[in-house]
């Protein structure tokens, strides 16, 4: 028996061999064939942007590093004095711009050539639903543009405001109470936002399956590596190759994490079904839904399938709140490392909740009076871009700038970290200073530009990001006027970050401490009757 087993082992081991030489013979000479086409044509075309050599059949593939590429790229920018690089492996072509100049023109004023996307073939096997993020330009990106953009215009987010409020108190009442898992308590912030509007649900408590499914889709997502560059991405035929080859580990990624991309789709939308919104505003499921219904019913065309409101419906809760979160833990780090910046906001706010007669937390209406806590938020974004590449563009038609060819198709990388650290606009680009953005003829200002292309370019520019913004502003004020952050006992934050795919610190320790007794209670109090508000309702 064993050894009719062993010999079995043997023969499959053999096959097994065999099967991995075969296609590597075939890849071989299929790349051979492949760059030889490429580099006759190569003699007859523009110049493309310069960018450091590509190694023998693979290109660039294994010449960018997974880590941290963005900061490798600024130095190529500087090595080979171009802020647009070139680069090429299996026939994907993608550039790099590494200053603002160039991404304003082509991403914005030449926007019309550079909306598409390239095609995210790691994504499709983490099992994505249609999603704006993804979609390839044509008429179903602007169908689900259409659809998803205007609730959140500037002049429309307002209608999420109490919404907003109600999770950053809960917020802060969770840091001050649980200091230790304070990451739970801002991951239920930015959950609770995006999922009542989306499907009407609401985040209960700490232990809330939405918050383990929204941290299991971020983790999925935010170590997933750079869009767009896995082996699949740039050469799409390995996604059929065996998940044990030794440089497939982006698949077995994909396929590892794939559960959490389909329960975040499937598990709040069958949720929201099988519960009548409650909500004064009617969720984004439940409005779409209803018209859905009412053109099934009068025998009307739906152009906006259910897979569709599926799709775009994770896309609010996915793209909003790993986003918001990664930002809110961002802000807490620099609170922390910056004293003298949180003392400076803490008078700020104080000047508008204080008196000496009365205290009161923070409303929507008294952020447009906190210029400098306004001005922290804006550096938050200019320390540590969330997507330090930006999401990729891909371009349309071939297009000449500044003498060089950037042939259609080309994958356009936006490196928002360059431009947000670049020393010649920038001075001490690694510091966090929010003053950095008033004029020169007030007290520290240096009169730089306030942080760009944190959440995109052009026609794909983020659709969340006014969203995003009062949310993480009313948090913000929420914890400024109650608590001090500090660093924990024993004083070891234990901070690290991870720069595969997204640019995120990992959690860390900090320590919540409450400003006084009147705020404390304040706070309980405010939290106390949203509470029995919430009770009563039900
Ligand atoms: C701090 C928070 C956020 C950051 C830093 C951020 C960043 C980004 C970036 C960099 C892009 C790519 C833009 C481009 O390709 O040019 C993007 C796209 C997008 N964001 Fe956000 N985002 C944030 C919050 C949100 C929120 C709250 C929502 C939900 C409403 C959202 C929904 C989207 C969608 C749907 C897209 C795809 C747009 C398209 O391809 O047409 N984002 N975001």
């Amino acid at each position: 028996m064993t050894g009719l087993s062993l010999s079995v082992d043997f023969m499959s081991q053999i096959l097994k061999d065999l099967a991995i030489q075969h296609i590597t013979i075939v890849l071989a000479f299929g790349i051979l064939t492949y760059q030889t086409v490429q580099f006759l044509r190569a003699k007859t075309r523009p110049l493309l942007p310069p960018g450091p050599p590509g190694e023998f059949l693979l290109g660039h593939y294994r010449v960018v590093p997974e880590d941290a590429a963005f900061k490798k790229y600024a130095e190529w920018a500087k090595q080979y004095e171009s802020d647009v690089l070139f680069f090429q492996t299996f026939g994907t072509k993608w550039i790099v711009l590494n200053c603002l100049e160039s991404a304003t023109e082509l991403l914005e004023k030449r926007g019309s050539n550079y909306a598409d996307r390239p095609r995210f073939v790691m994504f499709e096997e983490m099992g994505w639903s249609p999603t704006l993020t993804w979609l390839r330009w044509g008429p179903k990106y602007h169908l689900h543009r259409k659809v998803l953009q205007p609730p959140f215009t500037k002049s429309r987010v307002g209608q999420y405001q109490a919404s907003q409020l109600r999770e950053a108190l809960i917020c802060c009442k969770g840091m001050l109470d649980d200091p230790e898992n304070w990451v739970t308590a801002v991951r239920r912030f930015a959950v609770a936002i995006v999922l009542k509007i989306s499907y009407g649900l609401d985040v209960d408590s700490p232990d809330s399956q939405w918050i383990k499914l929204a941290e299991e889709s971020a983790e999925a997502i935010g170590k997933s590596g750079a869009p767009a560059s896995s082996i699949m991405d740039r050469f799409p035929l390995t996604r059929y190759l065996p998940t044990y080859l030794p440089f497939m580990e982006r698949l077995r990624y994909a396929r590892t994490w794939r559960h959490a991309i389909e329960d975040i789709t499937r598990i709040p939308f069958e949720a929201a079904m099988s519960s009548p919104t409650s909500a004064s505003i009617a969720s984004f499921v439940h409005n779409r839904m209803s018209i859905h219904t009412s053109n099934t019913e009068q025998n009307l065309p739906n152009d906006f399938t259910i897979e569709d409101i599926k799709g775009a419906a994770a896309t609010i809760v996915i793209a909003g709140n790993d986003t918001t979160s990664a930002t809110l833990m961002l802000l807490v780090l620099y609170l922390l490392k910056n004293p003298h910046v949180q003392s400076k906001a803490h008078s700020e706010i104080d000047n508008l909740t204080q008196s000496p007669s009365s205290s009161r937390l923070p409303t929507f209406s008294d952020l447009s009076q906190l210029p400098y806590t306004n001005l922290i938020l804006q550096e938050t974004y200019r320390m540590n871009p969330l997507s330090p590449l930006g999401i990729p563009h891909a371009s349309l038609n071939n297009d000449v700038y500044n003498g060089m060819f950037i042939p259609k198709g080309t994958i356009i990388y936006q490196n928002v970290w360059a431009m947000n650290h670049d020393p010649a606009v920038y001075s001490d680009p690694e510091q966090f200073i929010p003053e950095r953005y008033l004029p020169r003829n007030q007290q520290g200002g240096r009169g730089e530009p306030l942080p760009q292309g944190n959440f995109g370019f052009g026609r794909r520019v983020c659709i969340g990001r006014h969203l995003a913004e009062n949310s993480l502003l009313i948090v913000l004020a929420g914890m400024l006027a109650t608590m001090e952050v500090g660093t924990p006992e024993g004083g070891e934050v234990g901070e690290e970050w991870s720069f595969r795919g997204q640019a995120i610190v990992l959690p860390f320790k900090a320590s919540f401490t409450a400003r006084s007794e009147r705020m404390r209670q304040l706070l309980d109090e405010a939290v106390d009757n949203l509470e029995k508000g919430a009770a009563d309702e039900a």
